[in-house]
């Protein structure tokens, strides 16, 4: 309690960065925030995750906090052996080695219908499951020494306790949970077959906790909440209503929606992962977003607000040069050794603001292909709410709604993961039924612009074309 309200955090423990939120438990009102860096690379040691939590939450940070929960990067392999020791560095979710894991269980469980089924999701090397395949296969000692595995905020969350000396057991919730391949949103429950089936033996799996529910409290008496994945986290930090699609450009770009009802897709474009308040968060996921707009603008020698005013100089379709941003082989499509293809070059169209807006509209076509699918499934696409550190690109922001097909909104500047994971703290300290109501403002708006329908259309079928010619999908 400070100055007479309740404050509540919410950690948000990405790829690229661990960021704090400290809110009002009552309106959501951001009242501090931090962040500090994690290291590069797709295998990292947890205690790195520590270290960048304690710098982000020195200097008084969480003074007065109530509440708070983690939400952190889905899929990651923490391995811990009988006394809770980080037995190799977690593997994270961009991590592409176990490609050939995923196509072996696809084909040992019986195809990708028999993955649906069995947990709603066809894994691909993201998926926590096929980790553990590759690490039997390529590091058995490891292996032998593993006896629990967790995820990045179930390890997070179970940190924080032992430190704040109330820890009393490894815990997760259902939408990381289903980031696994060894847990089904439909039926709640593990899938200890499909983890023996991966590693050979049963491992301890953390228990899975309700939504609202806690983690544990600290010695000092903070209330540590259940925590999520980190884009369950951001659907429960904005405000949405049905027809809202979210598009986060951070590390990974992914498009997701919330439902009532699990979606089945057995092409494997659409994820059915669980929500962070007991129903579904159908999600598609690119291994490339906001770096392609790096890369684009290290190529180029400037920085990102030269690399937007040279794309919004171009002409749509960049007069014929396309890009695949497959810049760290990609998740969907199902492509881990692809890489980056630059498609049309001639030397009329050679120019830095045709690199820079085929760079923008690739980043954006590939997760077309996402807001598609869900529409396939009937999913209604009435709004996109864009987010994550991309989203402030004023490129990406008016190209975006032509390429998607939807009018697109800008929430407020802010960190939803945290912002959604600072909610359910309040929500777990409320003991309320519901999650507080916080609403978040929108900064921005963008419309299609009437009468170019036909030529985004056909900047997105070029993008397809060079796909088709290059991959073959
Ligand atoms: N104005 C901008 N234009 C394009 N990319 C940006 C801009 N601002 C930040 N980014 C990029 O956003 C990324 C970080 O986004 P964030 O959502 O925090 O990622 P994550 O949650 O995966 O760690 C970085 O790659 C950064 O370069
Ligand atoms: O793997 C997925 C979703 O399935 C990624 O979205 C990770 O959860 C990492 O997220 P960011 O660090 O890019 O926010």
């Amino acid at each position: 309690m400070t100055d007479g309200r309740t404050l509540v955090a919410g950690v948000d423990s990405s790829t690229q960065s661990s960021k704090v939120v400290v809110c009002d438990a009552d309106t959501g009102e951001v009242v501090r925030t931090s962040r500090a860096p994690h290291p590069d690379g797709t295998e990292v040691h947890p205690d790195r995750w520590w270290d960048a939590y304690v710098e982000a939450t020195g200097d008084g940070v969480l003074d007065g906090v109530a509440a708070l929960a983690v939400g952190g990067q889905q899929h990651g392999m923490v391995t811990l052996d009988e006394d809770d020791v980080v037995v190799r560095e977690a593997l994270l979710w961009n991590d592409t080695r176990s490609a050939g894991a995923a196509r072996d269980l696809v084909d040992e469980l019986g195809g990708v219908a028999a993955w649906v089924d069995a947990v709603g999701s066809v894994p691909v090397a993201s998926f926590t499951v096929t980790k553990l395949r590759w690490l039997a296969e390529h590091e058995p000692d490891a292996a032998r020494r593993v006896a629990r595995v967790v995820l990045p905020h179930d390890w997070l969350t179970g940190r924080i306790l032992k430190e704040g000396k109330g820890f009393e057991r490894w815990s997760t919730d259902r939408g990381d949970a289903s980031g696994t391949g060894y847990w089904s949103a439909s039926t709640n429950d593990y899938r200890l077959d499909l983890l023996e089936l991966s590693l050979g033996r049963v491992l301890e799996v953390p228990e899975v906790l309700s939504p609202a529910a806690a983690a544990g409290r600290t010695a000092g008496g903070v209330l540590v909440a259940a925590g999520t994945g980190d884009n369950m986290g951001a659907a429960l930090g904005l405000t949405t209503t049905p027809g809202d699609v979210v598009v986060s450009l951070g590390t990974s770009g992914t498009v997701f929606t919330r439902s009532e009802t699990p979606i089945r897709d057995e092409s494997g474009a659409v994820a059915g992962f669980a929500d962070a308040t007991g129903h579904h968060l159908p999600l598609m996921c690119t291994l490339n977003a906001a770096r392609v707009l790096g890369a684009a603008s290290a190529l180029l020698g400037v920085d990102l607000a030269e690399l937007d005013r040279l794309a919004l100089q171009a002409r749509p379709g960049a007069d014929g040069l396309t890009l695949l941003p497959y810049l760290d082989g990609e998740r969907t499509p199902d492509l881990p050794d692809a890489t980056g293809t630059l498609g049309g070059l001639t030397r009329a169209n050679a120019t830095p603001e045709n690199l820079a807006r085929a760079a923008v509209e690739g980043m954006l076509c590939n997760l077309v292909a996402g807001v598609d699918a869900l529409r396939d499934h009937g999913v209604r696409v009435d709004r996109v709410l864009l987010i994550g550190g991309a989203s402030a690109s004023r490129a990406v922001r008016e190209l975006a709604p032509g390429l998607f097909r939807a009018p697109v909104a800008v929430p407020a500047p802010g960190e939803y993961v945290g912002i959604g994971a600072a909610r359910q703290a309040a929500w777990a300290l409320s003991g309320a039924a519901e999650p507080p109501t916080w609403q978040a403002g929108i900064e921005a708006e963008h419309e299609v612009v009437p009468g170019s329908e036909q030529e985004q259309a056909s900047v997105v079928a070029r993008y397809r074309d060079l796909l088709a010619r290059t991959h073959g999908r």
